[in-house]
């Protein structure tokens, strides 16, 4: 109920948390969904890249749609082309409004609002996937693809290698691992012939992920998608756990698909225990990630080895139909390192985001890189920024502003505001997230820390503590940030200000997960507002002032300037 509590306070918020699982389907989010599921297609080698070639079927396609006509006036203002890279008018999908900076005007871009349901095909078999796989989907409970998985799905099968860019909680890890257990293991769509029974399997796909938490996180998805009997395809290999058992269990099992960090893949392929030449696909999870220093070295190894054997091949049979190695690339966030290793890493890559294809040598020259309301022009391309699209449209933003002593003090009443059951807080030092630990647990909070001068044990422990409710507050630093998996994650706080808009998003993106509600409160010292400033102007999304007040949370109106 709206109050006025002072002349600065404007509206009080009393949201209860944990929210439901809610789903926001717009009515008209449906009827675009149906009818625009690809907007951009453009000839390949392989042939234009469509609705039907992708294995879509236009379920209306007669009926003469508000969306047909646009696609129609604006199709005949640019005719097909047949060249990579100059699209047919490429319509992008940006959930909010945003500033799109066009590097090189070589295409007409359009644009078409459409409202932000996750959910696009109607069914998993519309997207191609082989039976047995439709039917540990449905017996795992997934009936619908989301909108990226709907677009990357069919794009990996047709042998693309893409860049898959969507919001945290979007479904990015199954719109890679479908198309992978579609060709490979178990549950492929061809079954093995007899020749091949008899032949030694190698590892036919790496996933490789910057963390163990996000390593074993995949690793149990493709566990799930095979099932108990056939879980031991999946082989984890993450550093911190025991690397004679990883290689023991390589030996014993011959799994198909290995997943893990960079150290321990390259450490154990250099030992020879790992045989990669062969392999069929090589994913790079959290790929910006993936890119930083520490993981130079490890990272050049893997991508020299997997696959070797393949590009040999290639070279020797020219390239149809394709047999080397397809990289799949994943990020919420898309900084133009990312553009710049997707295009030497990969063969001619696809940006595959929710309801748009595009080559990637598009994002950086002629669009869709957004940056948002940026006046700087060393802010254009900057490896720091993320943009709205990266973030989940449910997702609700404040600040609250506290002295350094009194941090601890307001996370309580936020947390009783919100009346939130499961909260990430994020910090930036170690050292400091036991004390802020203990503060809790005096003021009756049950909390942990998690971080990475924990063992593995601890720190799955301490991870499963949180899942099954034990724990209300998980304390912890970047390592959780990214790709931690937690549905019931009903708020995130910034104990500490986050570096930049990139870590801002994908800390933000542990809540509001899969289309449920969120929220995301950053604690700041009152010299900091101008980062809150910053980052709400490069993500283009509102970030509210906001103060606890009688267990409510009240959003404040913004200082004019
Ligand atoms: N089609 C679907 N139907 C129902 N649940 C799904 C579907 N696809 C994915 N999920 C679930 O949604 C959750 C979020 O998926 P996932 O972790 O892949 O998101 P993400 O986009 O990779 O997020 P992040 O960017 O944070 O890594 C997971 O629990 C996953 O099992």
């Amino acid at each position: 109920m709206p109050a006025i509590v002072s002349s600065r306070l404007l509206i009080l918020v009393g949201e209860s948390l944990p929210f439901g699982r809610l789903l926001h389907v717009s009515r008209n989010a449906c009827y675009y969904h149906r009818n625009v599921r690809f907007l951009s297609s453009y000839r390949h080698e392989k042939g234009p890249l469509t609705l039907s070639t992708l294995g879509f079927r236009d379920s209306r396609a007669s009926k003469e749609s508000e969306v047909d006509k646009i696609r129609d006036t604006r199709t005949s203002k640019g005719s097909e082309v047949d060249n990579f890279g100059q699209l047919n008018p490429a319509f992008e999908v940006p959930k909010r409004k945003a500033k799109t900076v066009r590097v090189k005007e070589t295409v007409v871009k359009h644009f078409l609002e459409i409202e932000g349901a996750p959910f696009a095909a109607n069914s998993f078999t519309e997207i191609g996937l082989p039976p047995l796989l439709l039917k540990r989907l449905e017996e795992e409970g997934f009936m619908v693809p989301t909108d990226v998985q709907s677009t990357a799905v069919p794009t990996v099968l047709k042998g693309h290698d893409v860049v898959i860019q969507s919001y945290t909680g979007s479904g990015k890890t199954l719109a890679y691992l479908l198309p992978i257990l579609s060709e490979v293991g178990p549950l492929k769509k061809h079954s093995a012939t007899k020749e091949d029974s008899g032949k030694k399997k190698d590892v036919e796909a790496v996933i490789v992920a910057p963390s163990r938490e996000l390593g074993m996180q995949i690793v149990r998805e493709v566990e799930k998608l095979l099932g108990p009997a056939d879980k031991r395809m999946v082989q984890q290999l993450v550093g911190g756990a025991n690397r004679s058992r990883q290689e023991e269990a390589l030996k014993k099992n011959k799994p198909v698909i290995v997943v893990g960090t960079p150290g321990r893949i390259a450490e154990i392929s250099a030992a020879g225990k790992l045989h990669t030449h062969g392999c069929r696909f090589l994913v790079l999870d959290e790929v910006d990630e993936l890119l930083a220093f520490n993981f130079r070295e490890d990272m050049h190894r893997i991508l020299e080895h997997v696959g070797k054997k393949r590009s040999m091949v290639a070279s020797q049979h020219g390239n149809s139909p394709r047999v080397e190695r397809q990289t799949i690339m994943v990020s919420a966030t898309m900084p133009i390192s990312v553009v710049r290793a997707a295009m030497s890493w990969g063969r001619d890559p696809l940006l595959v985001r929710a309801k748009s294809i595009s080559p990637i040598n598009s994002a950086s020259t002629s669009g869709p890189v957004t940056v948002v309301n940026s006046n700087s022009s060393s802010d254009k391309n900057s490896p720091s920024q993320a943009s709205s699209e990266s973030l989940p449209p449910l997702l609700k933003h404040y600040y609250c502003t506290a002295r350094l002593q009194h941090k601890v003090d307001t996370l309580r009443r936020c947390v009783h505001a919100l009346d939130a059951k499961f909260v990430i807080v994020f910090m930036n030092l170690n050292r400091q997230l036991k004390d802020t630990v203990h503060k809790l647990e005096a003021r009756g909070i049950n909390a942990a820390e998690l971080h990475g001068d924990l063992n593995k044990l601890t720190r799955s422990t301490v991870l499963k503590k949180f899942k099954n409710g034990e724990l209300r507050i998980l304390v912890t630093n970047e390592l959780a940030a990214r790709g931690l998996d937690i549905a019931e994650c009903d708020l995130v706080v910034n104990f500490d200000l986050p570096t930049d808009s990139i870590h801002y998003a994908h800390r933000a993106g542990r809540t509001g997960r899969l289309g449920r509600k969120g929220v995301v409160v950053s604690i700041c010292e009152q010299h900091e507002v101008f980062v809150m400033k910053k980052i709400q102007k490069q993500l283009g999304v509102a970030i509210h002032p906001c103060n606890f007040v009688e267990g409510k949370l009240v959003q404040e109106e913004e200082e004019k300037h």
